[in-house]
């Protein structure tokens, strides 16, 4: 700490599919962005469900899963985990983290910093926190902590670095990039984008900041490099052979609802609200009554003002209209269900024989999730067609491409992928960092 030069690490993300951490700290002053887990099934003793962490923090630095930092975490924790590391709130740092979005490869592992620290995220994003904690998905260990909001366009200013949000489109709402401005270099980072998405724009909008700025280094995602799409095998040949929109996700449903004569069930992603409004309207169009789970049906209430929604309920449900099993029963082609993956089993109450399963982006999102291949078998037990129709929150490859150009930046970091070194730009030299190692930058120049 204390030189003159800005600094670079990189401590988690580089070249999985999210789990991205980095910091950027000049003299004193530091930013962290983004604070989420890898999901990693095969790789780490917290994904094999065993008993629960009476320590958390301190038992996810030893095994490796929170990035070393000085001045991040509490004193007890770090005690308890034996480490070296500087504790928080001793004042030798302004520091804040920011968050780009609300999926979990971003914001999980917030809960484990200090609650000294600030977290930030945008508006929106802090609405649908607010709302997943309301029904229990907020992360965890966060007593003592509140989590702050900032506006897009609106420079936050840390020590010595500024941060400006930019909005993106992404599949959830409150997504952006950041804008980094230090006294040495002026740095881009994306965050998850798309722009194949309801709102290009925003995204647009946000390559047009950047290249106006003159940003030297970029920091890109890189999902979609080398990725086959989730659900390709199943061919929903109704996509067409081009780029899958959100915009055909509803249509693409509708048709498949109208096409089945059984039920209808749909296993979608229920942070991204605007997907669940367009499944329900496909519903209605597919002249079938959506029903939605409590927990999603309460969050679509909450962030749109939708009333009158139907619910699966045994029992009377305030401010829901309650359907129960039988009533599904009694007429399945009358019903479009949703069913997340942890309910699954719910399925073998009802008559699904020749009813169509839509998948669309609800975990597990594909074959490389151990529960993908438990789901096609509880799946073709019951009777029921899968069809994979959903939409990427990523950018296409030839969109990365589309969006890093414009940007024009000198450097470009590409993260948030499993093939990072596939990412090519028309101009700027591709850094491939590695963990831990510090970048130096001084009057906007790698050194
Ligand atoms: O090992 C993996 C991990 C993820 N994917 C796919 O990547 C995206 C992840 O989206 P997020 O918004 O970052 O959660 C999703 O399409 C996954 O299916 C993968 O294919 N392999």
């Amino acid at each position: 700490m204390g030189e003159s030069n800005t600094r670079i690490r990189f401590w988690s993300g580089l070249r999985t599919i999210g789990g991205t951490i980095v910091t950027v700290e000049h003299g004193q002053s530091r930013i962290v962005f983004d604070f989420g887990r890898c999901f990693s099934p095969a790789g780490n003793m917290m994904e094999r469900g065993i008993a629960e962490l009476t320590d958390p923090v301190a038992d996810f630095l030893r095994l490796g899963l929170l990035p070393p930092l000085d001045g991040l975490y509490g004193e007890k924790p770090l005690l308890a985990a034996g480490s070296g590391l500087r504790p928080a709130g001793d004042g030798h740092l302004r520091q804040a983290v920011f968050i780009s979005h609300l999926h979990l490869d971003h914001m999980a592992l917030m809960g484990m910093i200090d609650p000294s620290v600030p977290v930030l995220m945008s508006e929106e994003s802090l609405r649908l926190y607010e709302a997943l904690e309301a029904i229990g998905e907020g992360v965890p260990n966060v007593s003592g902590r509140t989590f702050s909001s900032f506006a897009y366009d609106q420079p936050v200013v840390c020590g010595e670095i500024g941060v400006t949000p930019l909005r993106v489109d992404h599949d959830v709402s409150g997504a952006c990039a950041f804008l980094v401005e230090t006294p040495d270099v002026r740095l881009l980072y994306t965050g998850d984008f798309r722009l194949h998405g309801n709102h290009p724009e925003w995204t647009l909008g946000m390559a047009e900041a950047a290249k106006r700025r003159q940003v030297d280094v970029l920091i890109i995602e890189g999902t979609t490099l080398a990725l086959t799409q989730d659900g390709e095998d199943d061919g929903d040949s109704s996509g067409g052979a081009g780029l899958v929109t959100e915009a055909s996700v509803a249509e693409r449903a509708a048709a498949a609802m109208r096409e089945m004569s059984g039920l209808a069930v749909i296993n979608m992603y229920h942070r991204h609200i605007e997907r669940v409004e367009a499944l329900c309207e496909a519903a209605i169009a597919a002249g079938r009554k959506p029903v939605l789970e409590p927990d999603t049906a309460f969050l679509l209430r909450l962030l749109t003002g939708r009333e009158g929604i139907t619910v699966l309920s045994e029992s009377p449900a305030e401010g829901f209209v309650p359907v129960s099993l039988a009533d599904i029963n009694a007429a399945p082609e009358r019903f479009a269900l949703q069913n997340s993956f942890a309910r699954s089993l719910e399925l073998l109450r009802l008559r699904t024989e020749g009813g169509v399963y839509i998948h669309s982006n609800g975990a597990p999102l594909g074959a490389y999730d151990p529960d993908y291949a438990a789901l096609r078998d509880l799946l073709r037990r019951i009777g029921l067609n899968y069809r994979y129709i959903g939409a990427s929150g990523h950018a296409a490859p030839e969109h990365l491409r589309l969006i890093g150009d414009q940007i024009g930046a000198d450097w470009f970091i590409p993260l948030h992928s499993l093939h990072p070194e596939q990412m090519e730009l028309s101009s700027g030299i591709r850094l491939l960092p590695e963990y831990g190692k510090t970048y130096c930058f001084e009057n906007g120049k790698l050194v």
